[in-house]
Formats: structure tokens, sequence, C-alpha cells
């Protein structure tokens, strides 16, 4: 077999295994004690435990558990750190580009290096001195904070810990429409599982084994076309993307109203701030309903939206590369917005209950 042959076979077998080990039975854990009642034509959650090297899981499902649950009060942060903001999702929402944008506000302190930490699910356990350290220089009235999608989903017991060192936090959910997120979310996962990444292992530099990135390194032009070209949507039946939305990893991130509900038990309804993700063809007054949502004052956010450049600002940020619309698959496309609809009805409920005036 040529290396290209033998390195798809590999990456073809990594990829059952992942959907094979989606259709373990449902675990009772902190996260599904909170579903709502589904009936059998609905989602259903399910659940998987898979660890890799250094306790590091290497999916995203296992992560809305604490490893750590003992560690939690002996790892509150010391000294003056204080963060103030978070973005806690929606994974696939425009994320990314708030991230842009607010890493331009003089009045906010991101991290140094990257988007996502992701300390309060992966790297919790190396301290809050840790955390600290991966922001930039604190300048005066500063508000520190960072964007990591997938703490929408955190476990209720990891949420109390986070209000009970910054009670004042504010949050931030970017909601977007459930059909067009999961598109979104399983064309990404697919182009992963194809180039031999696990889900989530993209993100993180620590968990990607060196010999796994080489390897990626190392492919002729050639090979790198083909693997692209396994890694279309085009390829794949409806059948499977209906397969990979029953899984954890999609129906916990389509959930948003009963893990917000988490967050919402611990947090006042002022310090969550929930935005329509149709908000962003608008950028300049989303930018600055945000920035005023999460501390920054009138006249500040006022000239951080008017020092933002035109064509940068309503500028795709992470756009699916080569990803095919879903409209051109209608049939494919009401079978998923049907099967959310259960998670769609429930968040826009709770929409309704905490006053506002959209819906998805
Ligand atoms: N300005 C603007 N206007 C409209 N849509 C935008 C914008 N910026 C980003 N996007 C879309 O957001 C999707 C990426 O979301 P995230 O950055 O949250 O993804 S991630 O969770 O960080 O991977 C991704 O959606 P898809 O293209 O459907 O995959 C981006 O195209």
């Amino acid at each position: 077999m040529s290396d290209f042959s033998s390195m798809l076979s590999a990456l073809k077998q990594s990829a059952s295994q992942v959907q094979s080990s989606d259709r373990k039975p449902a675990r009772k854990d902190a996260e599904s004690a909170v579903v709502p009642a589904v009936t059998s034509q609905q989602p259903r959650r399910q659940g998987r435990n898979k660890r890799s090297r250094d306790g590091v899981d290497e999916d995203f499902d296992t992560r809305v558990v604490p490893r750590f649950p003992h560690m939690h009060s002996s790892r509150r942060p010391r000294g003056a750190f204080e963060l103030n903001w978070l973005v806690i999702g929606a994974q696939k929402a425009g994320t990314s580009w708030l991230h842009a944008q607010l890493s331009q506000c003089n009045c906010l302190r991101l991290p140094k290096r990257k988007k996502e930490l992701h300390f309060f699910d992966w790297h919790f356990s190396k301290g809050f001195d840790w955390y600290s350290e991966q922001f930039g220089d604190k300048r005066e009235n500063s508000l520190t904070g960072e964007v990591t999608p997938d703490y929408v989903v955190l476990s209720p017991s990891m949420i109390r810990e986070i209000h009970n060192c910054f009670p004042r936090l504010k949050l931030v959910f970017l909601a977007r429409d459930l059909t067009k997120r999961a598109w979104s979310a399983m064309c990404m996962e697919l182009s992963q599982k194809v180039t031999g990444l696990q889900c989530g292992e993209f993100s993180s530099d620590a968990i990607v084994p060196q010999t796994k990135r080489q390897r990626l390194d190392n492919l002729t032009v050639a090979q790198r076309r083909r693997l692209q070209e396994q890694s279309s949507p085009d390829s794949m039946p409806d059948s499977y993307f209906m397969d990979r939305l029953s899984s954890k990893t999609h129906l916990s991130r389509s959930d948003y109203a009963t893990h917000l509900r988490n967050w919402y038990e611990v947090f006042d309804d002022g310090n969550i701030l929930l935005v329509d993700f149709n908000e962003i063809s608008k950028p300049r007054e989303v930018l600055a309903k945000i920035a005023t949502h999460i501390g920054v004052n009138k006249d500040e956010a006022k000239r951080f939206v008017g020092s933002l450049a035109g064509d940068e600002v309503i500028r795709k940020v992470n756009a699916g590369a080569g990803k095919s619309a879903l409209s051109e698959r209608p049939r494919l496309e009401s079978q998923i917005t049907d099967y959310l609809a259960p998670f769609r009805s429930d968040f826009n409920k709770l929409l309704v209950q905490k006053g506002y005036d959209f819906a998805i």
C-alpha cells in the first residue's frame, strides 16, 4: 500500500470509531439530568467517555463534565485576577468575528495568543495563575475576558464554580438558526475528521500529537487535494449527516435552552446577553450593545465602533471554506430543521420568558 492509501485507511478507521462510539447508551451525568423530555422522533441524548493522553478528552462531549471537581475550591483566583466577561457560544455562530472585533477595543483585555482558551473545560487543572498569564498586559480599567463558544455546555457545577469566583461576570451568547449552525458544525467536523484530527483537536496545539501535525504538514499538493475532496460534504449522503446530528456533540450544541438555563440558575438575568446572530448584519450597532453589556462605558463603546474599518467589520471571519450551501439539499435541510424543532421551540420560549423580541 502507498503511504497515502495507508493513511486514508487509518483515517477512515478513526472516523468510524468516532461514529460508533457515539452510539453508546445515555450516561446519567449532570448534563443529562437537565434535559427536557423528548419523543422518540426527537433528538435523544447520548454519552461517551473517551480519554486520551494527559487526561484530556479526545472529543468535545465529555468536556461538559468537569474533570477535577475536587480541585475547584482550592483553585480560586488569587491576588488581583478578575475575569469580567465571557462569550460562551454558540459554536459556529459568529464568535470568531466577535473576537476579532472585540480585540480592537482599547478597553478590553483578551488572550495574547489565540481566541479560545478553553480554561473552564480543558485546562482548569492548570489553575488561575496559568489562566491569568494567557491574557495580555492589564491596562488601567481594562476589562478581561475571552471567547470560548463551548463554555455554554459546561456542567452546572462548573458554572456554579465560575459564579463563586466571579459573581459579577458578564456573559454573551450569540444565537444562530439551529439548522445553519448544525450544518456549519457538521461540515467543520467532516473536514477535521478527514484530515485525521478528532473533534476539537484542531483548536488546541497542546493535544494534537506532533507526529500527526508533521504528517499533515508533509502531505504533497496532490495528497492534500484528495483529502479535501474526501472531506467535501457533497460526497456524503443525507444519512451521514442525520447520523452525526444525533451524536451528543451536535445535540448538545443545538440545545441552547437547556444549557443557558444552567447559567440563568446562578447568574442574574441582567448579566446574560442573548444576541440574535442576524444582528451581525448591523455590526456597529450590535458591537456597541455587546461592549456596553460587558462593561465598556457608552462613550468608549461609541469610540470603539466608530474606529472600526468599514470593510473589515462586515467581513466574514472563519467562514466554512469550500462548504456547499445546505439550500442545495432541500430534503436534508428540512430533515435537519424538523429534527431540531424541539430545541428551537424550547429556546424561543426562553427568549420570550427573558423578554427578548427575536426568535430563531
Ligand atoms: N460577518 C459575518 N456575517 C455573517 N456570518 C459570519 C460573519 N462572520 C462569521 N460568520 C459565520 O460564522 C460562522 C463561524 O462561526 P464561529 O466563528 O463561531 O465558529 S467556531 O465555533 O469558532 O468554529 C461561519 O458560518 P459558516 O460559513 O456557515 O460555516 C461564518 O461564515
